[in-house]
């Protein structure tokens, strides 16, 4: 997976912020080494040359007084000899008259006067006075004149050294190269550490923003691994902790929502029957009725399936209200409800159609069938009173019934017919079943009390 830039960055910044120092000490460290070096090897150099110089002058003493060229020629070369950096020696006279020497100088010699140490690209020049001693050796005063400084001793001449430091500057150039390869070395190594550190640092905060990311994403159950966040182990068991409590927080949240949401279904389903139900009776009231019903011829005309509907009323119910009471009233019309309920089957429409009418729509019902139900319904209600107060009232109803045929163009046609033929029922005696014109053979209309 490759991390996000803002990590990068991080890692990128600590790895300097680790790597840079430890490149410049090492750089610092390795120049200041080097030249210490070179400088050392060069004094080293330059005091053994001097050391050279003056044994060899204190060699050459005698033969520069006796003006003895041949030894002194002896002299120059076995010095030249002794060292394989030694090029060229030379043996010279203070008044220049006579000289010795071995090898051959590379260039122009500076003067020759005092002691003294030139050093001129890869050569160095080391000149040295030959002084007399000899004038004390048998003198203890001339001795003990030059001792104290009040007599000088003579110069008889000059030692010149040229030493090649060629090979001195190489062994110079080849440590600074093995310096450079382990400073290299080291540097690799504290890159490969400082890697290692920055990713040790980014590795948990990159672990840390993912389960974050994760939780923001909705993933509330994502969690930090705190053994893998090292020194952010306090901040990921505190994400964790904040992620548990949102989840909690969450559920508590959702918990409520759906109690709210059923809560509300439930208002509303109650708010939809109530509004559909009649509140006596729990019959259908005429609104809902109608919508039912007109849907249900729809059906029936799509299919040819008969259709039937009785209507009927109360008899004489103004003389129930009127002798025992409105609630006696009310109480004759939820029994009744209820003995009708009794009668139908599921498929069939009970509806208080108002006051003291009902209506039930017989879907797939034929007239003949319709009018069989509204003599057993009308039969159960002539069989079952009503209970009021420790008395027993017998409560009747007159029935219409009318079946959907051909010349209904809509509900109310058909309820119209179902209304005659209820009134002729009234008419005819009350507690009766009567049958409209149209829907059924006109014989089948009779008196069932
Ligand atoms: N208790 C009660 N009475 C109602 C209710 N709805 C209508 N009524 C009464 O029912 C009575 C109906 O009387 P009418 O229309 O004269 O008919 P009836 O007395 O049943 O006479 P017929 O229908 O000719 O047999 C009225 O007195 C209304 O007040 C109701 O919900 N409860």
């Amino acid at each position: 997976m490759n991390p996000d830039p803002m990590l990068r960055q991080m890692r990128l910044r600590l790895w300097l912020a680790a790597a840079l120092p430890a490149v410049l000490v090492m750089l610092v460290l390795l120049v200041l080494f080097v030249q210490r070096h070179s400088f050392e090897l060069l004094q080293a150099q330059q005091h053994q040359a001097q050391a050279v110089a003056k044994q060899l002058a204190s060699q050459a003493e005698f033969a520069l007084f006796a003006a003895d060229v041949q030894t002194l020629q002896r002299l120059a070369g076995a010095t030249k000899d002794s060292d394989d950096d030694l090029v060229a020696v030379a043996l010279r006279a203070a008044n220049g008259h006579f000289q010795a020497g071995a090898g051959r100088f590379g260039a122009q010699l500076p003067d020759f006067s005092g002691n003294r140490v030139h050093l001129n690209g890869d050569r160095l020049w080391v000149i040295y006075e030959v002084r007399s001693q000899l004038m004390a050796v048998d003198d203890p005063l001339a001795a003990g004149l030059l001792e104290s400084g009040v007599a000088e001793s003579v110069v008889l001449g000059y030692v010149a050294l040229e030493y090649d430091l060629s090979a001195l500057q190489r062994s110079s150039r080849q440590l600074l190269l093995w310096a450079l390869a382990a400073t290299g070395l080291a540097l690799v190594l504290a890159a490969l550490l400082s890697a290692l550190i920055a990713s040790s640092v980014t590795r948990p905060v990159a672990h840390i923003s993912d389960v974050v990311r994760r939780i923001g994403g909705g993933q509330l159950q994502a969690r930090a691994d705190v053994e893998r966040c090292g020194p952010m182990a306090q901040l990921a068991s505190g994400i964790n902790r904040m992620a548990s409590q949102v989840a909690v927080t969450q559920e508590e949240l959702m918990q409520q929502v759906q109690q709210a949401t059923d809560e509300l279904r439930l208002q509303k389903l109650e708010a939809e029957r109530t509004a559909r139900t009649d509140g006596l009776t729990g019959l259908l009231r005429r609104r809902a009725f109608i919508e039912l019903a007109e849907a249900e011829i729809q059906r029936s005309l799509r299919y040819e399936d008969p259709l039937s509907f009785i209507m009927f009323d109360v008899d004489h119910f103004k003389f129930i209200n009127d002798n025992h009471g409105h609630p006696c009233g009310d109480a004759a019309l939820v029994h009744l409800a209820e003995l009708l309920r009794e009668q139908m089957r599921d498929s069939d429409l009970p509806c208080r159609w108002g006051g003291e009418e009902f209506v039930v729509l017989l879907p797939r019902t034929s007239a003949d069938v319709a009018r069989h139900a509204a003599e057993r319904i009308r039969s159960h209600f002539e069989a079952n009173p009503v209970r009021w107060k420790d008395r027993s009232l017998r409560v009747t109803a007159s029935f219409g019934v009318a079946a959907f045929d051909a010349r209904d163009i809509s509900l109310s046609s058909m309820v119209a017919r179902a209304d005659t033929a209820l009134y002729r029922a009234k008419r005819n005696g009350r507690n009766r079943v009567e049958v409209a014109e149209g829907g059924f053979a006109a014989g089948l209309e009779q008196p069932t009390a």
